[in-house]
């Protein structure tokens, strides 16, 4: 069984229908990228895997989304387990800004309102820190300001506090668009380190990116402009990007879109 299972699901904005039936299965331990043009819904889709969609009023899903077995819009699901076990990163990396390092990295933790002693918080900061490749980094500078760091540093922390709640799910949406090149392959040799302990789902602009990266591709597009998103096609990402089996995503991935 996959980790992920989504099956028939629309989203919609009000009465708008934003995407349309999306069926998809995500394996577990895999990085699954999903591209496509601006507005065909991408960011709005990864938000429903973690029922982050919904705090937009009016914003709602028809269909499943199942994690190991369990459908996450079933009534009886509480949205906060939910993100506790879907975790996500953000496109600006957004620590917290008068908070210090450690208190960035432990931030999720006490929203998810656990008290932990002393020692094991530092503990804690210091694999979560690891976690995210920024440990040595920060290791002798843990009560400064997180936006005393750089861009893609802060962007490990943001991921540092994600992990730190250990979600078994991380989704990201454009993690590394405001990063420059450098801290860009930081966030990416990262990704793949992740891989073994996470299952990981990153929307991103970047084609070279989802073909360094991932191992799934998924590819949304629109049929017309005022038209709903849909996923084309999802494949193993070397077939994407070679021989796709969709005219649609061939035109995408060779530039010749619109
Ligand atoms: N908060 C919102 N309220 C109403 N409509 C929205 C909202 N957010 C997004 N939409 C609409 O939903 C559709 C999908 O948008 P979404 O941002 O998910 O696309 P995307 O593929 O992630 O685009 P981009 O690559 O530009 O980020 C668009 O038509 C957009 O205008």
């Amino acid at each position: 069984m996959a980790l992920i299972e989504v099956e028939n699901e629309n989203i919609y904005y009000g009465n708008f229908l934003a995407v349309k039936d999306v069926n998809m299965n995500i394996a577990e331990h895999t990085i699954t990228a999903l591209i496509g043009p601006s507005g065909c819904g991408k960011s709005t889709f990864l938000r429903t895997l973690n029922r982050m969609h919904e705090v937009i009023p009016g914003a709602r899903v028809e269909g499943q989304v199942r994690v190991e077995g369990v459908n996450l819009y079933d009534p009886n699901i509480d949205p906060v387990q939910v993100r506790r076990k879907v975790g996500m990163v953000f496109q600006r990396p957004n620590p917290f800004p008068t908070m210090s390092i450690e208190e960035n990295v432990l931030a999720g933790v006490k929203l998810n309102q656990r008290r932990l002693p002393k020692s094991e918080q530092e503990e804690l900061v210091e694999k979560s820190l690891r976690g995210a490749n920024l440990w040595n980094e920060v290791k002798d500078r843990l009560g400064e300001p997180g936006s005393a760091l750089s861009g893609g540093q802060q962007q490990r922390l943001c991921i540092a506090r994600t992990i730190a709640v250990k979600p078994e799910i991380i989704l990201m949406d454009e993690p590394c668009s405001a990063l420059d090149p450098i801290s860009t392959l930081a966030v990416e040799d990262l990704m793949q380190e992740l891989k073994s302990d996470y299952t990981i789902v990153i929307v991103t602009h970047n084609m070279q990116q989802a073909a360094r990266v991932s191992d799934r591709t998924g590819f949304f597009n629109l049929e017309a402009q005022g038209k709903p998103g849909q996923l084309v096609e999802i494949d193993d990402t070397e077939k994407i990007f070679s021989k796709p089996s969709q005219q649609a995503t061939e035109d995408y991935i060779s530039g010749r879109f619109g």
